[in-house]
């Protein structure tokens, strides 16, 4: 299997990277969350910038600062309202902001499959050591061809395919499971997968043992249904799994 990496922020197959978003609205609490970030047991922070009100007015500069705050490897989230997001896709503004995370230093950039052939001049942009984490979320249902719709997303040019799925029932679980599992064995990517909601909370947990390399955790806001707080998730597995 493919070792995620991020960063200098490495998975291994006893443990997933753990990410903890900021879900700020206002340019300070930003700067707070990412402080508590900083001293927390992470690995990466996932900035989810939809949620800023005044997201056009986002610089460089801002962006650096985050970074050197939180100093730990930053993936830039622009989720759209499409998949679930706060912000309305804008095509200029979205790679205006984006060349801004490049610039600022920024580890990876998650970028909606659907978006990456409007984004063909974003992406050439791309330095080989940032990570394009290619994401597809299903906030309604969970589709009955995962397997394929993970191979497909393979295909496309990112590093990284991440795919959230909202179950009906706890057997859309143990599918999203079971066919990350079947396709991670043989990917010649890393693959994160979760299913979301209270239902699916068992694969944020257990999700690693299927080849899932990376879960989302809280430690000071949540940015979708489902995710468990850090310290739960490290009581779940135990002290083997403390972090460093
Ligand atoms: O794609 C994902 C996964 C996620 O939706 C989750 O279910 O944990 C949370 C998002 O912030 C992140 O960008």
């Amino acid at each position: 299997m493919v070792r995620l990496k991020i960063g200098e922020a490495v998975a291994s197959s006893e443990r997933p990277l753990i990410a903890a978003p900021i879900t700020a609205s206002t340019w300070q609490q930003v700067l707070q969350e990412a402080d508590i970030l900083s001293h927390s047991a992470i690995d990466v922070v996932e900035w989810r910038i939809d949620y800023l009100t005044r997201l056009n007015e986002l610089t460089v500069d801002h962006i650096r600062q985050v970074r050197q705050t939180v100093m730990k490897p930053v993936i830039f989230t622009w989720r759209t309202l499409a998949e679930g997001g706060n912000k309305q896709y804008h095509a200029d503004m979205y790679e205006r902001i984006y060349l801004n995370a490049l610039a600022a230093g920024v580890a990876a950039l998650d970028i909606e499959i659907d978006l990456l052939k409007d984004q063909k001049a974003l992406l050439k942009q791309v330095p080989t050591n940032v990570q394009i984490i290619g994401s597809k979320h299903y906030f309604d249902r969970t589709p009955h061809n995962l397997v394929q719709a993970l191979n497909n997303m393979l295909m496309l040019p990112t590093d990284i395919v991440k795919l959230a799925v909202m179950p009906q029932s706890t057997s859309d679980v143990d599918y999203l499971l079971v066919s990350t599992k079947q396709v991670a064995n043989d990917a010649a990517k890393p693959l994160i997968t979760m299913a979301m909601g209270e239902m699916g909370m068992p694969s944020r947990i257990l999700g690693y043992q299927f080849g899932s390399q990376l879960t989302f955790a809280t430690v000071t806001g949540s940015s979708a249904p489902g995710q468990v707080t850090v310290s739960a998730l490290l009581q779940k597995w135990g002290s083997n799994h403390d972090v460093q």
